[in-house]
């Protein structure tokens, strides 16, 4: 599959059951949204929470949002009937949560035929899979579901989240290596801005595409971390140039800022641009 390049800084869970919500976000800036049949709805509500979830997709009025939909694992007992639900309701991709391997996403592909699919990247046997999961032809993004990690792992919540970083680096190689975008944990604890800030940053230092959210609270930090900031804008835009300078007078490296500037910089610069040309263009749709 081709690799996704529209922004997705923040990607909104959803309860499919909570109308409210499900209405509130028409108006909120994400830039994906994970309409979720899964955790965040009890067993009793799932067969309404469907039917909810397919009225507000079929009302509309979310714009350009990309829309996803979690189903329930196909090993429980509203998995398969999530997916062929899902597969008719107009979402731009499916998330299966709990991926063991490459085959789990075959099994979908048989329900929802050629829709994009997402990968929830939660267990240990997942981490150690990443690399074929990610291979899979019909894997668009992967998500990381660090409170089922956490849990199987049995770590201890840390701000720095030392017990994670091997399981998140096994993903990031796996999408990277195969043009997956790749999507951070939620961070829980949702009044506390400061927190959060600084599990974004860490996620976008570490390569992430942008994070997921459990509350509106939490878009406009989401946003910021993961969009280019001015002072990396201004950077890409005099490494462009100096490079292009240099390179008229016979030579490949420039100097910017004490720092060598060659091909891959500029290209890393040029992303960044483009980066900033998605976000204006999502912005003034
Ligand atoms: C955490 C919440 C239960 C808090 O809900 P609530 O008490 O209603 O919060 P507020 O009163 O502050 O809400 C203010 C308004 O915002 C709306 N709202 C709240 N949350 C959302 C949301 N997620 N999307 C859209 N709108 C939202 C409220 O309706 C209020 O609206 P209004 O009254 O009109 O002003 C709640 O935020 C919540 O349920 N969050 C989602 C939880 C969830 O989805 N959990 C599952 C995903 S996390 C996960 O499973 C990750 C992974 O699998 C893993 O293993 O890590
Ligand atoms: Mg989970």
């Amino acid at each position: 599959m081709s690799k996704i390049t529209r922004p997705l800084r923040s990607v909104l869970y959803i309860p499919a059951s909570k109308e409210r919500a499900l209405d509130k976000a028409r108006g909120l800036s994400c830039d994906a949204i994970i309409f979720d049949l899964e955790d965040a709805v009890t067993p009793d509500e799932k067969p309404a929470a469907r039917a909810t979830l397919a009225a507000a997709l079929e009302t509309g009025g979310y714009g350009n949002r990309f829309k996803v939909i979690r189903i329930n694992g196909l090993d429980t007992p509203w998995g398969a009937d999530d997916a062929a639900a899902a597969a008719t309701m107009g979402a731009d991709a499916i998330l299966l949560p709990k991926v063991g391997s490459p085959a789990d996403l075959d099994a979908l592909a048989k329900i929802v035929g050629d829709i994009p699919l997402w990968a929830m990247m939660e267990t240990p046997g997942a981490m150690l899979n990443a690399a074929a999961i990610a291979a899979h032809g019909q894997l668009q993004a992967m998500v990381m579901g660090t409170n089922d990690l956490a849990k199987d792992l049995q770590t201890r919540f840390r701000a720095d989240r030392l017990p994670m970083m091997a399981g998140l680096g096994l993903c990031l190689l796996a999408a990277k290596a195969h043009d997956c975008a790749i999507i951070d944990g939620v961070y829980n604890a949702f009044k506390d801005d400061e927190g959060h800030k600084s599990e974004c940053d860490q996620g976008r230092d570490m390569g992430f595409d942008g994070k997921t959210l459990i509350h509106p609270a939490q878009l406009e930090v989401a946003n910021a971390a993961f969009s280019p900031s001015d002072a990396e804008v201004d950077l890409a835009r005099r490494q462009i140039a100096a490079l292009e300078e240099i390179e008229a007078s016979g030579q490949g490296v420039a100097v910017v800022d004490g720092k060598i500037v060659e091909n891959l910089h500029v290209a890393t610069a040029r992303e960044t641009l483009a980066k900033l040309d998605a976000i204006a263009a999502l912005n003034a749709e």
